[in-house]
């Protein structure tokens, strides 16, 4: 019975789940990658542009990942404030910073690009929260269930935010992942602490997810 699992049993699928999900990631075609990366930016614009949105927070791609290159590289033609994440390893927590250009950053923890910190300008998140966060993920699914690479790093984030936002005088910033098409996946496993994603860019466009 699923009520009953342990922790450990729980992890042990998740690590499972983990494996498979960037194996058929990275088993995707690297001009099929290009192409759909493209697309989904093209929509994520659109979609920002609809909203109006002024900021974002936009994770740079890794391994087999979506490429964001187009889409950080729209905010900056269309004046909007591009916010890029720094990992703490040590905390698994992020600090943010305004990106205004590639020289601004550098390869950090996990190989990633980061904003170097003698150049970028880091936020308060207090005062400065990203209008719009993009989520970057293993696999999704349609109830807005999300894996991530197992760090915690946006559920850690997610629960900063929450505390800035429980106040009740702002709306939550919308939580959206980016990810190809070939990325849904029946059920992620989720805990607690997950957070839950509020919608998915694919290259077939926006999706919101499905109330728990
Ligand atoms: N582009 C991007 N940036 C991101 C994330 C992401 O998923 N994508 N993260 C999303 O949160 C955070 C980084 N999280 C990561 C967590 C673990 C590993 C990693 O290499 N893990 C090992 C397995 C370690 C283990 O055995 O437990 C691996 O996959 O080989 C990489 C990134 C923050 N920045
Ligand atoms: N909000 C949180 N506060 C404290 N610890 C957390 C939080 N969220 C996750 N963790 C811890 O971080 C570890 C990884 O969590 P999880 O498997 O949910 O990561 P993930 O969502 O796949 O990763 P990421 O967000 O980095 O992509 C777990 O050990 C979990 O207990």
């Amino acid at each position: 019975m699923e009520q009953f699992e342990n922790r450990y049993t729980i992890m042990e699928r998740k690590k499972a789940e983990r494996t498979a999900a960037a194996m058929r990631r990275d088993s995707l075609p690297d001009q099929q990658r290009k192409v759909w990366s493209e697309a989904a930016c093209t929509a994520a614009a659109d979609w920002l542009e609809s909203r109006n949105t002024r900021s974002f927070m936009i994770y740079t791609s890794f391994r087999s990942e979506l490429d964001t290159q187009r889409l950080i590289e729209w905010g900056w033609h269309n004046g909007l404030k591009v916010i890029v994440p720094r990992c703490l390893f040590q905390e698994r927590s992020m600090e943010l910073f305004a990106i205004d250009d590639w020289q601004e950053l550098k390869p950090g923890a996990y190989g990633i690009l980061e904003p170097d910190p003698t150049q970028a300008r880091m936020l308060d998140i207090d005062k400065e929260v990203p209008e719009v966060v993009f989520v970057p993920g293993l696999a999704f699914d349609r109830k807005g269930g999300r894996l991530g690479y197992g760090g915690g790093y946006y559920d850690r984030f997610h629960d900063r935010l929450a505390l800035i936002f429980s106040d009740g005088k702002a709306d939550f910033p919308p939580w959206i992942g980016l990810g190809y098409e070939a990325q849904w996946v029946k059920a992620v496993t989720m805990e607690l602490h997950d957070a839950r994603i509020d919608a998915v860019i694919t290259e077939r466009g926006f999706k919101k997810t499905l109330p728990k």
